[in-house]
């Protein structure tokens, strides 16, 4: 077992997956390393949620020598991916590994940091672009953002994706979650489950995820 229910969300305990967010956490760890750790995480989360989500089914198979039972994960085909950029873009690489047919949304959504938190703890967020591919309802849907700090982010992600026709199951990802961000999903999408790797403390009067790992996007794609 190594999916732990929170208040609001699974946490992904795998020993591997503690093992690359600690080096994700780590100051040290240089762009290649970071980048290269969410790649890792978003492979490992994606075998933890199939484990833990997807039925599987038994049949037969005949090897070179005899007919021997086999068993199958089912669903694979009804999977979609939305990658909100540009933090995701690494976990989303990781996560294909395990879903590798699965169809692909992008929405690009990011904080206004320069007009700051407002009084009820959210940002303002800019949505530029929105590429969704066609959600039924048999449909798992993956939305993958290694940060939940506020949630203003999520909600207005949720809001683009979840406007049509519900899926089956909706899964929100992330690396390091934060207690306000878990909570401000869960009372605006209470169907929506929430899946992460670490429930850190708190937010910092920045909006900043602590202990956390710091800007996701800004370590990935060195741009401080
Ligand atoms: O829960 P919230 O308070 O909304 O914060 C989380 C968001 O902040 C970061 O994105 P950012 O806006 O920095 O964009 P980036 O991915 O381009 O760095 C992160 O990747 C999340 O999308
Ligand atoms: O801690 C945080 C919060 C939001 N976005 C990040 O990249 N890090
Ligand atoms: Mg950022």
């Amino acid at each position: 077992m190594t999916l732990e229910e929170h208040e609001h969300a699974s946490v992904v305990t795998h020993a591997l997956a503690q093992h690359v967010l600690s080096d994700l956490r780590n100051v040290e760890t240089s762009q290649v390393g970071f980048r290269k750790g969410l790649v890792k995480l978003g492979r490992l989360c994606g075998y933890e949620l199939i484990d833990s989500r997807f039925p599987t089914a038994t049949g037969t198979v005949e090897t070179p020598l005899a007919e021997t039972a086999t068993t199958r994960v089912s669903g694979m085909e009804d999977v979609v991916i939305v990658n909100v950029l540009r933090a995701a873009t690494p976990l989303v690489e990781g996560l294909l590994k395990a879903f590798p047919t699965a169809r692909q949304g992008v929405i690009s959504a990011s904080r206004d940091e320069e007009a700051g938190m407002g009084d009820e703890g959210e940002f303002p967020i800019s949505v530029q672009y929105v590429k969704l591919p066609e959600i039924t309802q048999d449909d798992t849907v993956i939305i993958a953002d290694p940060m939940l700090a506020t949630g203003s982010t999520m909600v207005t992600v949720l809001d683009e994706i979840l406007s049509g026709e519900p899926p089956e199951t909706c899964v929100v990802l992330s690396a390091v979650s934060a207690p306000p961000g878990l909570e401000r999903v869960t009372d605006q999408f209470p169907d929506v489950e929430l899946v992460t790797v670490s429930v850190d403390d708190e937010l910092d009067e920045d909006g900043f995820i602590v202990p956390g790992l710091g800007d996701a996007g800004d370590r990935a794609f060195r741009t401080t």
